[in-house]
């Protein structure tokens, strides 16, 4: 049953602990993604793919949407792909082509920078739970100034499992010895929203984000709020 944070009295910090999405939720990614897809597909002779197609990859991880623009633009598997001996060598020209891009066509959604340094003021909480690999994110995050915003960061291989596995969230509820039940996912996909479901906590959308092409509101959140300033404690 979803949880109806107007009829629960969880006092007036309803959340300890508040876990965040990075691409499509915080920060508008996708235009550098694409960038650097493209620049790593021109670079080895292939078409490039346009930026709805490599929007709609998002949210698998960087290595992942990488192996879709492959597959596409040599008209083969993801598997194929994977498995082939020149993918080493395409992934490491990815790499170096998104670290230069990331902070170049990336910025923060409304009311993100304002909204996370208030929950914090708060005493709330706050981690980041993506599925962009750890260099990744790290790039992404200081190149906006957020690389001291969370007071812990799940990326895509800092553990064994992703998104939609709940382990990055289980790690944070021990870590900051939170209950499921006093503690908040904010996402912008249906894997966002599954993973919140499997760890058993609530789970708020945006609907400005990437949900794969798919409306999110059909992956049945709790709630969807226009930006992240729904968050601030008199909003609850
Ligand atoms: O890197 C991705 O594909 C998705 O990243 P996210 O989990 O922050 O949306």
């Amino acid at each position: 049953m979803p949880h109806d944070v107007n009829t629960t009295p969880l006092g007036d910090r309803p959340y300890d602990l508040i876990l965040f999405d990075l691409d499509g939720t915080l920060i508008e990614t996708a235009p550098e993604i694409a960038d650097a897809v493209n620049d790593t597909l021109l670079q080895f002779g292939y078409a490039p793919a346009s930026q709805q197609q490599i929007t709609d990859w998002i949210g698998h991880g960087t290595r992942e949407l990488l192996i879709q623009a492959l597959a596409q633009a040599t008209h083969t598997t993801a598997d194929a792909v994977r498995g082939s001996a020149q993918f080493a060598t395409i992934e490491a020209a990815f790499g170096e082509h998104y670290l230069r891009r990331c902070g170049s066509r990336s910025q923060l959604y409304p009311q993100v920078r304002a909204t996370l340094t208030a929950l914090r003021a708060a005493g709330v909480r706050l981690a980041l739970v993506t599925n962009k690999e750890a260099r990744y994110t790290q790039a992404v995050l200081a190149a906006h100034q957020l690389d001291q915003a969370f007071d812990r960061v799940v990326c895509g291989d800092t553990l064994a499992v992703k998104k939609p596995d709940p382990a990055g969230i289980e790690s944070c509820l021990q870590q900051f010895g939170v209950a499921p039940e006093r503690a908040l996912f904010v996402g912008d996909s249906s894997i966002d929203v599954a993973t919140a479901r499997n760890a058993g906590i609530a789970v708020w959308v945006l609907p400005y984000g990437y949900n794969m092409g798919q409306p999110i509101a059909a992956s049945a959140p709790d709630r969807v709020i226009v930006d992240v300033s729904a968050l601030l404690p008199t909003a609850f």
